[in-house]
């Protein structure tokens, strides 16, 4: 007897721009691996980011700078094992489209071709115009990414909120036009005042996608991992935990270790 499969309205670039034009708020969260993504992706979250994030929550760097496009693909193609519904959106590392757009567009069809995600996400405006050009040109959708972009971090020197002064908010609102009407499908918006955050997302149809930018956003994303309360370090404002999981697992790590030291694991139902 064959087996039902279960048949699932997969979210695409259009279902995301047509929930902006409804008035419905877009959820995004972060995943890196098969087994997190079919979880994220069960619970009907309709966008993943395999985010450059991973260079922080999965390899303990610093920062973003050093995850390489190769780890990005192995992470990106893990999370796509896993997922029927969301759809995957794929950071471009740093150093893997700044040069030119000839290796930007490169990158991107890596990453499309090796690890079946739906799309990919770059950091910057108007510096990378030529480069979102010619990625979109060979059809594949592009997300970008305003506000604090934490491939630049050395080029700010801290994490503190973007756009506070009139000069950078006005160049923030022309990149965001500019990411429109150069055809990007969606914009991730980081840690800009939530004044600001609503002024751009009224201004386009494409919908906006907030993390520390407010409630007047189309849409929510977080680091997976932060929001299950997974690290106790990171505490930015923005960040609401679900979940404690940080001491779930250090209970249940725990329980394991006295059980093992104490010879109650395994008993006689446990083993052959
Ligand atoms: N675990 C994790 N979560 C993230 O949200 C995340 C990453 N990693 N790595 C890549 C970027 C970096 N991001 C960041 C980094 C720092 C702050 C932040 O608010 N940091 C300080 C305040 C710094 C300041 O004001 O000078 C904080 O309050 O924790 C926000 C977003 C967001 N992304
Ligand atoms: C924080 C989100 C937007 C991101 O770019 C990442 O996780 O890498
Ligand atoms: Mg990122």
């Amino acid at each position: 007897m064959s087996v039902a499969k279960k048949q699932y309205k997969r979210i695409t670039v259009k279902s995301l721009v047509e929930m902006k034009a409804n008035g419905e708020k877009i959820a995004m969260l972060t995943a890196y691996d098969y087994t997190m993504a079919q979880i994220v992706d069960g619970a009907g979250i309709d966008v993943i980011l395999v985010g450059d994030s991973a260079s922080n929550v999965m390899a303990g760097h610093e920062t973003t700078l050093p995850i390489t496009l190769d780890q990005m693909i192995y992470h990106a193609a893990s999370v796509v094992r896993g997922i029927e519904r969301s759809l995957v959106v794929v950071d471009l590392p740093f150093g893997s489209y700044q040069s030119d757009p000839k290796e930007a567009l490169r990158s991107a069809i890596r990453i499309m071709k090796e690890s079946g995600g739906h799309a990919v996400k770059m950091e910057g405006g108007k510096e990378i115009k030529e480069s979102i050009k010619r990625i979109l040109n060979a059809g594949i959708p592009v997300m970008g990414h305003l506000g604090l972009t934490p491939q630049s971090i050395y080029k700010f020197g801290t994490y503190t909120v973007r756009a506070k002064e009139d000069q950078e908010a006005i160049k923030l609102k022309e990149d965001a036009l500019l990411l429109e009407r150069l055809g990007c499908f969606a914009m991730v918006l980081e840690k800009v005042p939530a004044k600001l955050a609503k002024e751009v997302a009224e201004s386009v149809s494409i919908p906006v996608i907030g993390i520390g930018a407010g409630n007047g956003v189309d849409g929510q994303v977080l680091v997976t991992h932060d929001m299950l309360g997974m690290n106790h370090e990171f505490n930015p404002r923005f960040l609401r935990r679900y979940a404690d999981l940080h001491g779930e697992m250090t209970k249940a790590f725990e329980g394991y270790k006295n059980d093992v030291k104490s010879k109650s694991f395994p008993t006689d139902e446990e083993q052959y």
